[in-house]
C-alpha cells in the first residue's frame, strides 16, 4: 500500500510541476511582465536568490545590468518586481504611490509587529494615517524632537567622554561600533521610556538590563528579514526548519519586556517621555491607545530608529578616515564657523554646509535601507511600460541608483563636492525612501547623525589603524552595517577640555 503510494507520488509531482510551470509561462505571457531571470524552479521560483546571499542589493544590481532597470522574480508563490532606475522610482512614488503604499505580510510583522498594526507594517488605510498624524506630532514634531535633545547632547557628551578617557595626550585605538549602538540605542530608548541600556553607568538592575538588551538586540538582528517560509504556504504549514516557533517566541520576550516598561510607567509618569505622553492619551481613548498599540510603537521606533542611524556614523566615519582631505575639510568648516571655545549644537548644523554633503554622500554610497522596506501593489497598475498585478511585491534598489554612472559622475568615490550645487533630484537619492511611506523619521536621524559626527570631528583627531585603507566591506544584516566593525585611533583636541567638564 506505502509501495504504491510511493509510485503515485514520484508519477504525480512531476506532472504536477510540469503543468504549474506551463500555466505560469502561460500568465507571464498573456500578462506583460517585466523580464525574469532563469533558472526559476517550479514552486520555489527564484527563492535560490535568498539564500547564502546576505547583500540582495548586489545581486539585484548584477540582475539589473542584464535584464533592464525593471525585472520581475518569483519567490514562491509571490511575483516580486524589482525596480533600479530614477524614473520607475517616480513612477512607483507618484502615479502609484497610493497602489503601492501597502506592506507584504511576512511572518515577522505578525509576530513582532503586533499582528501587522505597526507604522512600518500595517497596509495603507485608516488605521495607519492615524499612526502617521499620530507620530508626527507626538514624536517627530519639532517641538518634542527639541523636547527630547537634552537626551541627544547628553548621549553625545557621554560618547566624547569615553572616547577622550585614553587619548588626552597620545593617540589611543578605539572601537567605533559598539559606541555608535550604544549612542543610539541609548537615546531612542530614553525618549521612549526614559531608560539607557548601553554604558558603563549602568548599575541599577544589571542582570535586567543586560537581557532587555539582547532580546532586543535579537530583535534587531532578525527584524524585517524574510525567510522561505513567508512565501511558500506548504513551508509555513509544516514550519520545517522551526522558523515561525522561534519568531514566535521571541516576540513574547519583547513583549514582556515591553509591557513591563509601560507597567513601570503606569505607575509613575514623572518622566516626561513618548509612553508617559501615550499613557495619557490612553486615559482619554483607550480604545484606540491599546497597550498593543503603544508597544507597536516602541518597537517600531527601536527597529526602524536605532541600527540606521548608528550604522549611518560608522559609514561616514569610515569613509572620512579614508579621505583625510575631506575630514580635514569638515573640521576647518566647524572651527571657522564655530571657534574652538564652543561644543558645536544641533542648532548649529544648518550652518554647516559641507558637513551636510559628507552626510548625504554617505547616505548616497551606504544607504541604510539599501531596498527601501518591501512595498505591494494594492490593484494592477503599470510601471516602466510593465504590468505589475494586484499583490505584487515592488523592491526599490536604492543602493543601485544611487551608484548607477548614468545618473552619477564617478558614482563609486566619495566626493562630498558633489552636492555643492544643493539642487540633487529627489529620485536620484533616496536614503530615506519616497512618497506616502517615506521615514517619518528622517528629520530626527539628520539630528542625531549630524550632530555626532560634527562633534566627533571637532573634539579629536582622527586616524587609520595602519597604513591599510578601512575595509569598506558591506556585511550581513537589514541596516546594510560594515562586514568589520570600525577601529579607529584618535587623540582630543583642546576644546574637550574647555567644553567638557
Ligand atoms: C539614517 C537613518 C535612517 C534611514 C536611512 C531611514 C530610511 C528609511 C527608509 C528607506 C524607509 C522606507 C521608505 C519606503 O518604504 O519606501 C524608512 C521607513 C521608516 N522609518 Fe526610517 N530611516 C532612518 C531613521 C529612522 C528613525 C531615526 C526613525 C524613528 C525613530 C525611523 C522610522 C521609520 C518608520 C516608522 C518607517 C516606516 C514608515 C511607514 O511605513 O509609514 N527611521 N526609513
Amino acid at each position: 500500500m506505502e509501495a504504491n503510494l510511493q509510485l503515485l507520488l514520484y508519477a504525480f509531482l512531476p506532472l504536477l510541476f510540469i503543468t504549474l510551470g506551463a500555466i505560469s509561462r502561460f500568465r507571464s505571457k498573456a500578462r506583460n511582465l517585466p523580464p525574469s531571470p532563469k533558472p526559476k524552479f517550479p514552486l520555489l521560483g527564484h527563492l535560490y536568490l535568498l539564500k547564502d546571499k546576505p547583500l540582495l542589493h548586489r545581486t539585484f544590481d548584477a540582475l539589473s545590468k542584464k535584464l533592464g532597470p525593471i525585472f520581475s522574480l518569483r519567490f514562491g508563490s509571490r511575483l516580486v518586481v524589482v525596480v533600479s532606475s530614477p524614473s520607475a522610482a517616480e513612477e512607483c512614488f507618484t502615479t502609484n504611490d497610493i497602489i503601492l503604499a501597502n506592506r507584504p505580510q511576512l511572518i515577522m510583522g505578525k509576530h513582532i509587529g503586533y499582528n501587522y498594526t505597526t507604522m512600518v507594517l500595517s497596509p495603507y488605510g485608516d488605521h495607519w494615517r492615524n499612526l502617521r498624524k499620530l507620530a508626527t506630532l507626538e514624536i517627530f514634531s519639532t517641538t518634542r524632537l527639541n523636547m527630547f535633545l537634552s537626551i541627544r547632547r547628553d548621549e553625545v557628551n557621554q560618547l566624547l567622554r569615553r572616547l577622550s578617557k585614553n587619548s588626552r595626550h597620545e593617540f589611543a585605538k578605539v572601537e567605533m561600533k559598539s559606541n555608535l549602538t550604544g549612542l543610539s540605542f541609548n537615546i531612542i530608548t530614553r525618549m521612549i521610556g526614559g531608560e539607557k541600556y548601553f554604558g558603563e553607568d549602568i548599575v541599577d538592575n544589571h542582570a535586567e538590563t543586560t537581557y532587555a538588551r539582547e532580546v532586543i538586540l535579537k530583535v534587531l538582528s532578525q527584524g524585517g528579514a524574510s525567510h522561505a517560509a513567508d512565501f511558500v504556504p506548504l513551508l509555513r504549514w509544516i514550519d520545517y526548519d522551526g522558523y515561525e516557533k522561534g519568531v514566535v517566541a521571541l516576540s513574547k520576550q519583547m513583549d514582556k519586556i515591553l509591557e513591563d516598561i509601560i507597567d513601570k510607567h503606569r505607575h509613575d509618569q514623572s518622566k516626561n517621555s513618548m509612553v508617559d505622553h501615550l499613557l495619557s492619551l490612553q486615559k482619554s481613548e483607550p480604545d484606540y491607545y491599546s497597550d498593543s498599540i503603544i508597544k507597536g510603537l516602541m518597537t517600531v521606533m527601536i527597529l526602524a530608529g536605532t541600527d540606521t542611524s548608528a550604522a549611518t556614523i560608522e559609514w561616514a566615519m569610515s569613509l572620512l578616515l579614508n579621505n583625510p582631505d575631506v575630514l580635514i575639510k569638515a573640521r576647518n568648516e566647524i572651527d571657522t564657523i564655530l571657534g574652538h571655545d564652543h561644543l558645536v549644537e544641533e542648532s548649529d548644523l544648518s550652518k554647516l554646509p559641507y558637513l551636510q554633503n559628507v552626510i548625504s554622500e554617505t547616505l548616497r554610497l551606504f544607504p541604510a535601507a539599501p531596498l527601501l522596506v518591501p512595498h505591494v501593489s494594492s490593484s494592477d497598475c503599470i510601471i516602466g511600460g510593465y504590468d505589475v498585478p494586484q499583490g505584487t511585491m515592488v523592491l526599490v534598489n536604492a543602493w543601485s541608483i544611487h551608484r548607477d554612472e548614468k545618473v552619477w559622475d564617478d558614482p563609486t568615490s566619495f566626493k562630498p563636492e558633489r552636492f555643492e550645487s544643493g539642487v540633487t533630484e529627489a529620485y536620484k537619492l533616496m536614503s530615506f525612501g519616497m512618497g506616502r511611506r517615506s521615514c517619518p523619521g528622517a528629520g530626527l536621524a539628520q539630528r542625531v547623525v549630524g550632530l555626532a559626527l560634527a562633534s566627533l570631528i571637532q573634539c579629536f583627531e582622527w586616524e587609520r589603524i595602519s597604513e591599510k585603507k578601512i575595509d569598506l566591506t558591506e556585511g550581513r544584516g537589514l541596516t546594510m552595517p560594515k562586514l568589520e566593525p570600525l577601529e579607529a585611533m584618535c587623540r582630543s583636541r583642546n576644546i574637550i577640555d574647555k567644553v567638557l567638564v
